[in-house]
């Protein structure tokens, strides 16, 4: 397992993990030497759990048990220390803060920072000066508002980035690279469960094409792709996918069987055929349809595909082919 290829939450909450234990290890060291038991004892479970935790995230994978389990031991070490030395130790509440809005989705991070915040307010505010009382809600409110807006933000590009390395941006169908997985996720399934309704594939290309960007430019040409993606998106069903396979060639997979393919394949073909594209074009797709084959590849289900549309470019365009077995 390579540390590259683990995902962004994996890395963070291994990150924070593993920077806790060794932020804490050094006081924990400190608290033995001064036989100062209870805090040393709070010292110890936070670097064993920090450290079980980036064990446990390192070998399984998994994320969501470990950021709640992160989460908890957050605020409890923070509140636990204050607790047990008093303001002294309110240093701590930030990190704690800045950790939670990391982990957590912000609306939920934001209302366990602010009960947080109540608690060690509460706890301390009859050691504390008013103007430290003061001090300690305004400094924690920063760091609160700026761990939001900071973790807000990351996540909302962390979702745009996730949509762009899948769609494609001038049609909006999935990329190659979508393609490709539901592909091997499709074979996988199949593989496991030959008895399961066989899955299909329908390779739809643009009939001559080239000449509309030849005669009327690219940009007519890049409207055409569009129009074409979004009148073949509107037909399928939340169980059939689209994909733009390459130039202007797009795949449909379906999980219906073959009679059902056909007749989507068909009701494709129409509706292209039908509609009125811009500047009066009138365009048509050849279509291959391939029903998947036990124990075929990917690569081999997609050929199959290929060659039945080319067939339906030989016969003359404008139509449908069933592939071989
Ligand atoms: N406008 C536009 N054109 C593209 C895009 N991607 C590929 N193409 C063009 O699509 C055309 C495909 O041409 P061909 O492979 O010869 O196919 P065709 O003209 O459709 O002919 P047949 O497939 O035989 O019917 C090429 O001219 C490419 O430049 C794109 O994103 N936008």
């Amino acid at each position: 397992m390579k540390y590259q290829k683990r995902s962004f939450e994996e890395q963070i909450i291994m990150s924070i993990s593993a920077a806790a234990a060794l932020c804490i290890l050094p006081f924990l060291v400190i608290r033995i030497i001064n036989q100062d038991w209870y805090i040393a004892f709070l010292d110890f479970v936070a670097v064993a759990s920090t450290t079980g935790l980036l064990a446990y995230v390192y070998f399984t994978r998994r994320t969501l048990f470990a950021r709640w389990v992160l989460s908890i031991i957050s605020l409890a070490i923070a509140s636990g220390t204050i607790w047990l030395k008093g303001a002294e130790q309110i240093v701590w509440v930030y990190p704690a803060i800045i950790c939670l809005f990391f982990i957590l989705p912000p609306q939920l991070a934001a209302v366990l920072c602010a009960v947080n915040v109540g608690f060690i307010g509460y706890l301390l505010h009859a050691d504390m000066t008013l103007l430290d009382n003061v001090r300690y809600y305004f400094s924690t409110l920063v760091t609160f508002f700026f761990s939001y807006a900071f973790s807000d933000r990351m996540r909302f590009q962390q979702v745009q980035l996730q949509i762009l390395s899948y769609k494609d941006p001038l049609t909006g169908a999935g990329n190659r690279r979508a393609m490709e997985e539901k592909l091997i996720d499709i074979v996988k399934e199949q593989r496991q469960q030959p008895q399961k309704v066989k899955a299909c594939l329908l390779l739809i290309d643009l009939d001559e094409f080239k000449k509309i960007n030849d005669q009327l430019g690219h940009a007519c040409g890049d409207e055409v792709l569009a129009q074409t993606s979004a009148l073949i998106e509107h037909m399928l069903t939340s169980e059939q996918y689209l994909y733009r396979f390459g130039g202007e060639e797009f795949v449909v997979l379906t999980d219906g069987n073959l009679e059902q393919a056909i007749t989507l394949g068909e009701s494709i073909r129409q509706a292209v055929n039908d509609f009125p594209f811009e500047q009066g074009l009138h365009i048509t797709v050849s279509t291959g349809i391939a029903e998947y084959q036990f124990d075929e590849t990917e690569f081999e289900w997609l050929g199959r595909a290929d060659t039945a549309m080319y067939q339906a470019k030989s016969a003359g365009r404008d139509l449908c082919c069933l592939a071989a077995s």
